[in-house]
C-alpha cells in the first residue's frame, strides 16, 4: 500500500516537473523570439527561434540585413545589374560564387545582395584555420546541472547530470534560421573543411560531425542561401576547392566597374568639395580630423583616371580599394600642401593635387604589392608611376 501510494506521489512529482520544465521551455523561447524580433530575425510563419531552443547554442552569428548592408553603397546600372544576377541566382536556390580580383567590389556586393533579401545573415571570413568544427560547431565539454526529485514530502534526492554541450557555428546558426551566409573569400580555407556544404547544397540536410541520435543533422532551412567570394587569382591557386563543390555553385565573376561607377565610390568615400561659386569654405565634415580636406570632382575624376591606367600598366592588381585609400592619403598631403595660411589648414581646405603628390600617394598605397613581382624596389615603382602619369 505504502509503495503504491509513493509511486503515485513520484508520478505525479514527475508531471509537475514536466509542466514547469515546459513553462521554463516556453519563458525561454518567448525571450528568444523577443531577442530574434530586436534583431529583425524572423522565420516565414513570423516564429523566431535560434539554435537554443533546440537545446543546442548558436547565438551570436546571425545579423539584421540592416546591420550588415553596407554604406555607403553606390548603385549605379552596373552596379546594379551584378546585384541582380547575384539575387536572382539566389531566388533560384543556387548558392552564387563572386569571383573578381582583390578590391573590385565583392564584399560590399555580397552583403548588398544578402541585405536586399531581408533574411538574416551569417558573415563570415576564410582562412587556413577554417575547419569543419569552426563552421559546423562542436562539443564545448561537459554542462553540469542538477536534478531534483521529491519523492514523498521532506525526502528529495539530488542527482548531478552532465550533459554534453553542442555550440553552433556559423553554418548551423544559418541553415537552422534560413540566414544568407556570406562566406568571403572561402577558398582561403582548406577544401576539406567544405565537404558539408556538399549535403547542404545538394540534400538540404547539414551533417553535425561528433553529434549522435537524431540530432545528427539539421535540416536546412527554405530560406538558408549562400554568397561565397574569391579571388581569382587565389580561387585558381593553392586552396583548389573540389569540383564536387564549384558544380554545385554558380560563378558570378566581377570584373573592375566602369569609371563613372568607381568615381561614384571613391567620391562617397572622401569628402566632395562643393565647387559652386558661392560655396562655403569647405569642412572636412570629420571633426576629428580638421587635416583632411575636401576633393573635387576633378580631382577624384584625376585620381581614379591614375588608378584605371596604373592598373593596365603595372605587374599586380590595383583595386578600386587602392583609388580610396589614394584619394583619402591626397585629400590629407594635399590640403597641408596647399593651406597657406594656419586657419585654412584646420579648416580642411581644398586639396591640390600634382603629379608630384599622386606619385607620392599611388607608390605609398601600392609599395606593398611588390613581392613576387618583377618591380624589385619602392623607387622603381615610384618611376613606373610617374611614367605613367
Ligand atoms: N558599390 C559600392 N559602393 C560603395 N563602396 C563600394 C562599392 N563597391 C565597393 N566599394 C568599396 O570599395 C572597396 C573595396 O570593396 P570590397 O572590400 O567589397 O572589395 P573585395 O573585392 O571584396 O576585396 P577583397 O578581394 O580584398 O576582399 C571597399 O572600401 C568598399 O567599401
Amino acid at each position: 500500500m505504502a509503495e503504491d501510494t509513493s509511486r503515485k506521489r513520484k508520478v505525479r512529482g514527475r508531471k509537475i516537473r514536466g509542466d514547469r520544465e515546459q513553462k521554463k521551455r516556453r519563458r525561454a523561447r518567448k525571450e528568444l523570439a523577443r531577442k530574434a524580433s530586436r534583431n529583425g530575425n524572423h522565420d516565414e510563419a513570423g516564429t523566431a527561434a535560434t539554435s537554443e531552443s533546440t537545446g543546442d547554442e548558436g547565438g551570436g552569428h546571425l545579423e539584421s540585413p540592416e546591420t550588415v548592408a553596407p554604406e555607403p553603397f553606390v548603385e549605379t546600372d552596373a552596379v546594379e545589374s551584378l546585384r541582380e544576377r547575384i539575387t536572382g541566382w539566389l531566388a533560384a536556390d543556387q548558392p552564387v560564387h563572386l569571383i573578381g580580383p582583390t578590391g573590385c567590389g565583392k564584399t560590399a556586393l555580397a552583403l548588398s545582395a544578402a541585405a536586399a533579401r531581408g533574411r538574416p545573415v551569417v558573415h563570415i571570413n576564410g582562412d587556413e584555420a577554417v575547419d569543419t568544427a569552426t563552421l559546423v560547431g562542436t562539443y564545448a565539454g561537459g554542462e553540469r546541472y542538477e536534478e531534483r526529485d521529491e519523492f514523498v514530502s521532506g525526502v528529495s534526492k539530488k542527482t548531478q547530470i552532465v550533459r554534453d554541450r553542442w555550440v553552433d557555428n556559423p553554418l548551423s546558426a544559418a541553415v537552422r534560421e534560413g540566414a544568407t551566409l556570406v562566406y568571403n573569400e572561402f577558398s582561403r580555407s582548406d577544401p576539406a573543411a567544405h565537404n558539408v556544404l556538399l549535403s547542404v547544397f545538394e540534400e538540404g540536410v547539414l551533417e553535425r560531425p561528433g553529434k549522435r541520435g537524431r540530432d545528427r543533422t539539421i535540416d536546412v532551412h527554405p530560406e538558408f542561401r549562400a554568397i561565397l567570394t574569391s579571388n581569382d587569382a587565389e580561387y585558381a591557386g593553392v586552396h583548389r576547392q573540389q569540383d564536387a563543390l564549384l558544380d554545385r555553385v554558380v560563378g558570378v565573376h566581377v570584373g573592375h566597374y566602369d569609371a563613372e561607377t568607381e568615381r561614384e565610390i571613391v567620391r562617397t568615400h572622401v569628402d566632395v568639395a562643393d565647387t559652386r561659386d558661392d560655396a562655403e569654405p569647405s569642412d572636412s565634415g570629420d571633426p576629428n580630423n580638421d587635416e583632411r580636406g575636401a576633393l573635387d570632382p576633378e580631382a577624384i575624376g584625376t585620381v581614379v583616371e591614375t588608378t584605371r591606367t596604373l592598373r593596365e600598366e603595372l605587374p599586380f592588381v590595383v583595386g578600386t580599394r587602392a583609388a580610396i585609400t589614394a584619394a583619402n592619403g591626397i585629400a590629407v598631403f594635399g590640403t597641408q600642401a596647399g593651406a597657406e595660411s594656419a586657419q585654412q589648414q584646420t579648416d580642411g581646405g581644398q586639396v591640390s593635387l600634382d603629379d608630384e603628390l599622386l606619385a607620392d600617394v599611388f607608390t605609398d598605397v601600392l609599395g606593398p604589392k611588390l613581392a613576387g613581382t618583377e618591380i624589385d624596389d619602392v623607387s622603381t615603382l615610384r618611376e613606373r608611376i610617374t611614367d605613367t602619369l
